[in-house]
């Protein structure tokens, strides 16, 4: 923070980013005084310190995208709310835990993404994530912070180890299994580069997040959590793919493949509607045939709808965190319909 002193007795200082960019003049309001009281000083150093990390951790809140972490809290209340349904109970502590443990691997890879992106110039003025774009952080504090939450992730699955009775290399598989996936979508190989993201997103979002959550609590694997994933895992799909259209044409000018570049804008509206109307289908399968309370998740369906007529007319630009509003709509109807079910009447294997 350099200070600068101005004719007129106005103290100014410049606030820089770490990167030395972005700087901002904060006035200290002295400009009245002949001299400042004593403590002034330092009282006004402090406020500007204060307001100096309030400023940063904004804006590392801003590189994590928390719009998005529905996504990942969403297959942890199911994996949870099966346990409890078919398992007999759920331990708190553990879904707290895990929960927290979920959030640092997807905080982490966004910002594995934010740094990727950038560094491979994806990301311009007009995208979703500028936090690189615009210096609002240097790509040294997104890696730092990326590596900070992978390792508080780590330190969460370990307390998880101790909690659960699940075995380690079981836990250890799911874990590192979410931990490569969330670094290989942008970094190392690069899958969302290759048109592979959405299968990563459908896979780890889905049946992972499911089978972790749901595993940490009964102590064992099981194949039931993979197949209750698949209506949330089409809807958290269906954010990703939207942004995808989206970013269509600045993806291909970067020279990178996705899904809906390979497929094109007519065939993407198509795979949209499947991805948000197929879930729908679903509950009505499971509410028809098995207990009605699996029908609470239909309440979304205006959301739906009203998502599908604003992909149609091609207005793009809100409807990724949209969906993910409908995706944690969705999810908490669909978690709570799995509570309410009588005992007995759910699918199992
Ligand atoms: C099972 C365990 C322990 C963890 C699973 C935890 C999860 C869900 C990890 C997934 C992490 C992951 C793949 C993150 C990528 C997030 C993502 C889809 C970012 C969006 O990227 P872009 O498609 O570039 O979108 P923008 O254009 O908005 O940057
Ligand atoms: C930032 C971001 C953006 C997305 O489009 C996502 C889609 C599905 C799951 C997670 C996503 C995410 O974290």
């Amino acid at each position: 923070m350099a200070k600068e002193q101005k004719p007129g007795r106005v103290e100014t200082f410049v606030l820089a980013g770490s990167n030395g960019h972005n700087g901002q003049e904060w006035h200290t309001g002295l400009s009245n005084l002949a001299y400042p009281p004593p403590g002034a000083n330092r009282a006004s150093r402090m406020a500007r310190v204060a307001s100096d990390v309030r400023h940063k951790c904004a804006a590392y809140m801003l590189a994590l995208r928390p719009w998005s972490f529905s996504a990942s809290l969403t297959p942890v209340a199911l994996g949870s709310a099966l346990a409890y349904k078919l398992g007999g109970s759920v331990d708190l502590v553990i879904l707290m835990v895990c929960a927290v443990t979920v959030l640092m691997v997807h905080g982490a890879g966004n910002l594995v993404n934010t740094y990727y992106d950038f560094s491979k110039g994806i990301d311009h003025k007009k995208s979703d994530d500028r936090t690189l774009v615009d210096e609002i952080l240097a790509p040294q504090d997104v890696v730092m912070f990326g590596a900070l939450l992978y390792s508080l992730g780590c330190m969460c699955a370990t307390l998880l180890y101790f909690l659960s009775t699940l075995r380690l290399e079981h836990l250890a598989l799911i874990y590192f299994g979410g931990l490569s996936s969330s670094f290989l979508y942008t970094g190392g190989i690069g899958l969302k580069y290759v048109a592979l993201g959405d299968v990563v997103i459908l896979i780890t979002f889905g049946p992972l997040a499911v089978m972790f959550s749901h595993a940490v609590q009964v102590g064992y694997l099981s194949v039931l959590p993979l197949v209750y994933a698949v209506p949330l895992a089409l809807n958290t799909e269906a954010i990703l793919h939207s942004n995808n259209t989206r970013d269509m044409d600045s993806d291909k000018q970067a020279g990178i493949v996705t899904l809906a570049i390979l497929i094109g804008p007519t065939l993407s509206y198509v795979l949209y509607n499947l991805l948000l109307f197929v879930p729908y289908v679903l509950f009505c399968i499971l509410a028809t045939r098995y207990t009605i309370s699996m029908a609470l998740p239909l309440l979304t369906l205006p959301m739906a709808f009203s998502l599908e007529k604003q992909f149609r007319s091609r207005c793009y630009a809100k409807i990724p965190q949209k969906t993910a509003k409908l995706n944690l709509l969705m999810g908490l109807f669909y978690v709570f319909g799995i509570i309410l079910a009588p005992p007995g009447s759910l699918p199992s294997l």
